[in-house]
């Protein structure tokens, strides 16, 4: 188990007919082990193809990205085939595309054992004990009985049990709640957070924000790259290698596209955007942290607010 995640400049091209796609335009990540990390942002923004590079399925076309030991950019197939059978269990998304229909539950986490076997693990884990983690053990015999005699939330863990099952140190499930309603969505996001507390390094792609919450780290793509991230229910902007930050909508809606702005680092560890066109007392200026003036006037205050420019009144 290792399951450290690690991006620099991530770069993705789709090349088509005529025309390329840049899907990821430079994305700088770094997981730890034993995180559990949603990757969430809008429709198109590069979530899955990340996924897809980290799982080895794709290569990229720039930059680096490693995990675990192994570098992506460098790996040959047989070491990436290597990495999918023994460090990294992908999730599919659609439950059906990573299961056998004629195996029953128990078969289908035996056979998913084979390809690690092959690359001589050896202490995998009992296919029961796996199915017990993500909470199918014990449900009405589910064991012997096959992907379609399941309901759509067991069929789901059932998914993530045979992407466990060789033990990886990596997770990786692309939209495990899609179509599932909030009964089973709780329930695979708690088998997500038993994966996680087993010790393995959880990542998802999500459009739920509910499974976003009940993960340790929300990452937002937004273009191609990290344009943000929560933590304990705080939100941050991502300051990216070439300086550039994703202003959050509402900051975004006060200075748009285009907009000339003075940037001025405080001493205070505070940094002052301030609009050309609106520097005056009294206009909108963003505080990207803390600063409670020592003669108690109220200016700039918490983290992230836009607040009314006192500066001048100030000093
Ligand atoms: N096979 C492909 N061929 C060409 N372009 C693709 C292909 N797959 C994705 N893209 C394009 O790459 C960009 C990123 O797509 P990606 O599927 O990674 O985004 P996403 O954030 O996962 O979107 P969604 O939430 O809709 O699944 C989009 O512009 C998409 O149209």
């Amino acid at each position: 188990m290792n399951g450290t995640v690690t991006c620099r400049g991530l770069v993705y091209i789709y090349r088509l007919e005529g025309y390329d796609v840049v899907a990821l335009g430079g994305v700088d990540l770094d997981i730890a082990p034993g995180e559990s990390v949603a990757l969430l942002g809008p429709s198109g923004s590069g979530k899955s193809t990340l996924l897809s590079l980290l799982a080895g399925l794709i290569r990229p076309a720039a930059g680096r990205a490693t995990v675990g030991e192994t570098d992506l950019a460098k790996a040959s197939e047989s070491d990436l085939a290597r990495m999918r059978a023994t460090e990294v269990g992908v999730v599919l998304q659609g439950a059906e595309r990573n299961l056998l229909p004629y195996l029953t539950a128990e078969q289908n986490v035996r056979f998913a054992q084979r390809a690690a076997r092959s690359h001589g693990v050896a202490d995998l884990p009992a296919p029961r004990d796996v199915l017990a983690l993500v909470g199918l053990l014990g449900v009405r015999g589910r064991l012997r009985q096959r992907p379609h005699e399941l309901t759509p939330g067991e069929r789901q863990r059932l998914a993530l049990a045979v992407a466990l099952a060789h033990k990886p140190g990596l997770l990786l499930a692309d939209e495990p709640t899609s179509q599932l309603d909030s009964v089973a969505r709780d329930e695979v996001i708690a088998a997500l957070e038993s994966v996680r507390r087993a010790g393995t390094t959880v990542v998802v792609v999500t459009h739920d924000p509910e499974v976003g919450a009940g993960m340790g780290r929300q990452v937002t793509i937004r273009d191609g790259r990290v344009g943000g991230e929560g933590r304990l229910g705080e939100e941050f902007a991502v300051v990216g290698r070439d300086g550039s930050v994703h202003l959050p909508p509402d900051v975004l809606a006060l200075l748009p596209p285009g907009t000339r702005l003075r940037v001025h680092a405080r001493p205070d560890g505070t940094v002052l955007l301030a609009p050309a066109h609106a520097a005056q007392p009294g206009s909108a200026v963003v505080v990207a942290d803390e600063y409670e003036p020592e003669d108690g006037a109220a200016a700039y205050s918490r983290r992230g607010q836009i607040v009314p420019d006192y500066s001048r009144e100030v000093a």
